[in-house]
């Protein structure tokens, strides 16, 4: 299972053989520590149980994407003078389901396992767990045990998987999770989707435009309640209008299928019975620490890892969480962002370097986390937003006011999709004169929302914002709009 190289070195008392860095976990986020402490000259194993490139590349953001894209296209080319009738049919789901399962290069990871070696990274393919200070074990697929030890760091990126709440009759049903519902290789006649978060609102956009019945089932008021109101609002209304059945206050109490085949029922709370051909629960995540050896180092097995601004565990000196594992941001960009941060961290202490730039915005603190998450929901339409909404900033004791701006009555909205509706917010911090969060609802606003993102991070003053002038006439004219309502 090993492989040597010139920069590591075998233990003759133990075996072990020697990275300055083992990384566990080869998904987005451990390619990123990866190749930065190499960039850096370090040594570095990196473990992988399953496929190299992780959840994000087979089983989430990417085959989601590839069957979001076209659902997204055909709601826009719908409401675009002249195109409309060229569009009337529905979608080809089977060259869809083909063109994700290209994004996933067919569920192989030769591509991603060239490019890690390239880095000179090496890859113990096997399942890892720490063993004690500095230590790692991998077993291998066949059974057998090599034992890795770092001169400076373990980095933890293993992930996280779909939680399936505790209900009678649900593991029996075979319920969809989300890796099924970005790998299915069929449409299913009628699909039930359980919890309105981002998973179950792109799921519902998706699987709806390829054909499917969808009801989404919300226990809350509505979908994305970790977003302004208004952006579950009109994701809402724009599932009804493509056909999908949105139901809020309503919850589970049990899943039946009969010997495991045939259709599957879902039972609610007031004894409702609800019949599908599949039924996906998107109801959040769980850490994949469960099996990693964290009792070795004083750790609860199966918790997210708490970590400092450079993704330090907590109390130590060596072991470093990154990605969802920490549970700071649960997605991919946020992710390598970490990985950057926590790779310039370990490089710097590899060094001896004897005074991290851990301040706000430096080179080792992942700021970031705490004051500008972005995130583009790719529903139609999609919801970009990034930092506080109204309701955070407000909890968070920041003296803030909200600007709203109607979508639709911006020029380039309007001739991006006749009948175009959407909205923006801008919340601004009263007493700095900056921007605490953007949203923005509407077709088109995903590729808006890194404007935003540099004016929340670049903490630019509101007079300054005016200087930046949008083009004419493009969506992002909305900037000036909502400038204008701010300053009167
Ligand atoms: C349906 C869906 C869609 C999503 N869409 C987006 C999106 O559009 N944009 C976005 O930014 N985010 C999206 N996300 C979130 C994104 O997928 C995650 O934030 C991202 O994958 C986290 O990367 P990671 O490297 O931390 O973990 P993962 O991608 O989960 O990778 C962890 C890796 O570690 C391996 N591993 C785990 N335990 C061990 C072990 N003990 N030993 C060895 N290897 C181990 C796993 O096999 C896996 O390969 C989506 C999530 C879902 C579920
Ligand atoms: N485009 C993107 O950026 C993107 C896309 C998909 C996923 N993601 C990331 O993946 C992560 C996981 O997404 P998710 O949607 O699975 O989780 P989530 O935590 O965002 O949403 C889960 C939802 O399920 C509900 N829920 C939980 N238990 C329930 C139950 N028993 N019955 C009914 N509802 C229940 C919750 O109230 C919540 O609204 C998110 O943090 C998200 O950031 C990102």
């Amino acid at each position: 299972m090993a492989m040597r190289d010139r920069h590591h070195q075998t233990d003759p008392m133990t075996e072990a053989i020697e990275y300055d860095v083992v990384v566990l976990g080869a998904g987005p986020v451990g390619e990123n520590v990866a190749d930065r402490v190499r960039a850096a000259g370090l040594s570095v194993a990196v473990v992988e149980s399953e496929l190299v490139g992780g959840e994000c590349s087979y089983w989430a953001c990417m085959p989601s994407k590839a069957l979001l894209r076209p659902a997204i296209a055909h709601a826009e080319a719908r409401r675009t003078a002249g195109l409309r009738d060229a569009v009337r049919g529905p979608l080809d789901a089977r060259a869809v389901l083909a063109h994700r399962d290209e994004f996933t290069s067919q569920w192989k990871d030769d591509g991603q396992v060239e490019w890690l070696e390239s880095t000179g990274a090496r890859l113990y393919r096997g399942h890892g767990r720490l063993a004690g200070r500095k230590r790692v074990t991998v077993t291998g697929p066949d059974g057998d045990e090599q034992s890795l030890t770092a001169r400076h760091a373990v980095a933890v990126c293993t992930g996280s998987r779909a939680v399936l709440p505790d209900l009678p009759g649900l593991p029996e049903a075979r319920p969809w999770t989300s890796r099924e519902a970005t790998s299915s290789r069929r449409v299913p006649g009628r699909l039930v989707v359980v919890g309105g978060g981002v998973v179950g609102v792109e799921m519902a956009t998706a699987w709806r435009a390829l054909g499917a019945e969808v009801t989404l089932l919300i226990r809350g008021e509505g979908p994305l309640p970790r977003m302004e109101p208004f952006a579950g609002e009109l994701v809402a209304d724009a599932l009804k209008e493509a056909g999908a059945t949105v139901r809020t206050h309503v919850s589970v109490t049990a899943v039946e299928r009969d010997g495991g085949t045939g259709p599957v029922t879902v039972v609610l709370s007031g004894g409702e019975r609800v019949e599908a051909d599949e039924v996906l629960f998107a109801t959040g995540r769980a850490p994949r620490t469960d099996d990693a050896g964290l009792e070795s180092v004083g750790l609860e097995p199966g918790s997210w890892l708490t970590v400092d601004d450079s993704c330090l565990v907590e109390g130590s000196d060596w072991l470093y969480a990154v990605g969802d594992v920490n549970h700071r941001a649960l997605l991919t960009h946020q992710g390598k962002y970490q990985a950057r941060i926590a790779g310039a961290a370990i490089t710097a202490r590899a060094q001896h370097v004897p005074l991290l730039d851990s301040g706000p915005w430096g080179a080792h603190a992942a700021t970031a986390d705490h004051a500008a998450v972005p995130q583009v929901v790719f529903t139609a339409p999609e919801v970009a937003a990034v930092g506080l909404t109204l309701a955070q900033a407000e909890r968070a004791g920041h003296r803030v006011r909200a600007v709203d701006q109607d979508l639709g009555a911006v020029a380039g909205a309007s001739l991006y999709a006749d009948g175009y509706r959407g909205r923006a917010r801008m919340v601004v911090d009263l007493d700095r004169n900056v921007l605490r969060g953007v949203t923005f609802v509407g077709p088109g606003v995903g590729e808006l929302l890194h404007s935003a993102t540099l004016a929340v991070v670049g903490e630019i003053p509101i007079d300054r914002l005016w200087h930046a002038v949008p083009s004419y006439p493009t969506i992002s004219e909305v900037w000036l709009r909502l400038l204008e309502t701010y300053c009167g």
